[in-house]
C-alpha cells in the first residue's frame, strides 16, 4: 500500500536566477507524494526553470543558481556535500522531445541511466530490469521481440515511453516531466497520460504542461505560475487541488488564465 499523506518535495522560499536575472521569485510549496502535480501558466513564467531546480539540472547552465531550500524527503538537495548526480538518481526527468540514444539498442537505452550510475549487474539481472522497466512504461509488448533494434526505430510515442522506461530503470522516487506530450499525436498522448496514472502509484510526478485540458485530466494538484510583465520574475500564484483550480480558483489571475482570457 502507498501512503498519500507525505510531501516528498518541500520547496521553501526558492528564488531562481540566470546570472543577474531573477527568473522565479520566492516559491514555497509542498508537492505531495504518489500524486501528479501539474504546473501551468503563460510562456516565460518559469515553469520549466522551476522544474529543473528540483533535480539540480538548472545549475548546469553557466551562471544559473538557486536561493532557498528544496527538501526531498526532508533532505535539502542543495545542502553541503550533496552530490547532484545522486539527486538526479532519485529525481528522474523526461523531456519534451523524446531523446533516446538513437543508435543504441532499445535494451541498452533502458539500461543507459543504470550504467551511468555504474551499478554492476549480471546479464540476467539486466534482462529482468529491462523487462520490468519496459512493462512499467507500457512498452514491453510492443518491443519485446526487437530489443536489439535501435531506439530510433520506434515511433515518437514509443520513444517517449522508452525514455520513461530509462528514467524508471534507476528506481527514482520522483519523476519530472517537461511537456512530455507536446511532440506527440493525440493517441500517443493518451497512452502517456494513462501511463502517468499508473506510475503515480509508485512515483511522485511533477508535469509542466501548456495543455490545460491535460492538467485537468491527469493531475491531482495544480500550480499556476504567472508573471506581471516581461522581464519581471515569475511567481507561483496559486497551488491547490486540480478540481479547485479549475472550478473555484481563489485568485483572479488564475481564473483569467484558465478561462482563456490571457496566456
Ligand atoms: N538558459 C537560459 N538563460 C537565460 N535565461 C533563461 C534561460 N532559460 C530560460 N530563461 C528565462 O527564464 C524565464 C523563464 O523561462 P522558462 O523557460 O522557465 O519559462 P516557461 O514558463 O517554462 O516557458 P514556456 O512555457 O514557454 O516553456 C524566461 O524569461 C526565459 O527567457
Amino acid at each position: 500500500m502507498t501512503t498519500h499523506t507525505s510531501n516528498r518535495l518541500e520547496i521553501r522560499n526558492e528564488s531562481i536566477y540566470y546570472g543577474d536575472f531573477l527568473a522565479v521569485e520566492d516559491v514555497s510549496v509542498s508537492i505531495p507524494s504518489h500524486a501528479i502535480t501539474a504546473l501551468i501558466g503563460p510562456s516565460g513564467c518559469g515553469k520549466s526553470t522551476f522544474l529543473r531546480t528540483l533535480n539540480r539540472m538548472h545549475e548546469a547552465i553557466p551562471g544559473a543558481r538557486v536561493e532557498g531550500t528544496v527538501l526531498l524527503d526532508g533532505t535539502d538537495i542543495y545542502g553541503a556535500g550533496i552530490d547532484p548526480v545522486q539527486v538526479r538518481r532519485h529525481v528522474g526527468m523526461v523531456f519534451q522531445r523524446p531523446n533516446p540514444f538513437p543508435t543504441m539498442s532499445i535494451r541498452d537505452n533502458v539500461l543507459a541511466g543504470v550504467k551511468l550510475n555504474s551499478r554492476r549487474m549480471s546479464r540476467s539481472a539486466e534482462d529482468e530490469l529491462v523487462e520490468e522497466s519496459l512493462r512499467g512504461a507500457n512498452l514491453w509488448n510492443e518491443v519485446k521481440d526487437r530489443l536489439g533494434r535501435p531506439g530510433s526505430s520506434l515511433s515518437g510515442g514509443q520513444q517517449q515511453r522508452l525514455c520513461i522506461a530509462r528514467a524508471i530503470a534507476v528506481a527514482p522516487e520522483v519523476l519530472l516531466m517537461d511537456e512530455p506530450c507536446s511532440a506527440l499525436d493525440p493517441i500517443s498522448t493518451l497512452a502517456i497520460e494513462d501511463l502517468m496514472n499508473e506510475l503515480k502509484e509508485d512515483y511522485t510526478i511533477v508535469i509542466v504542461t501548456h495543455n490545460m485540458q491535460q492538467a485537468a485530466r491527469v493531475s491531482d494538484r495544480t500550480g499556476f505560475f504567472n508573471l506581471e510583465a516581461t522581464g519581471k520574475p515569475g511567481r507561483l500564484v496559486e497551488f491547490d487541488d486540480t478540481t479547485t483550480i479549475f472550478s473555484h480558483p481563489s485568485q483572479q489571475a488564475t481564473e483569467d488564465y484558465i478561462s482563456g482570457r490571457f496566456g
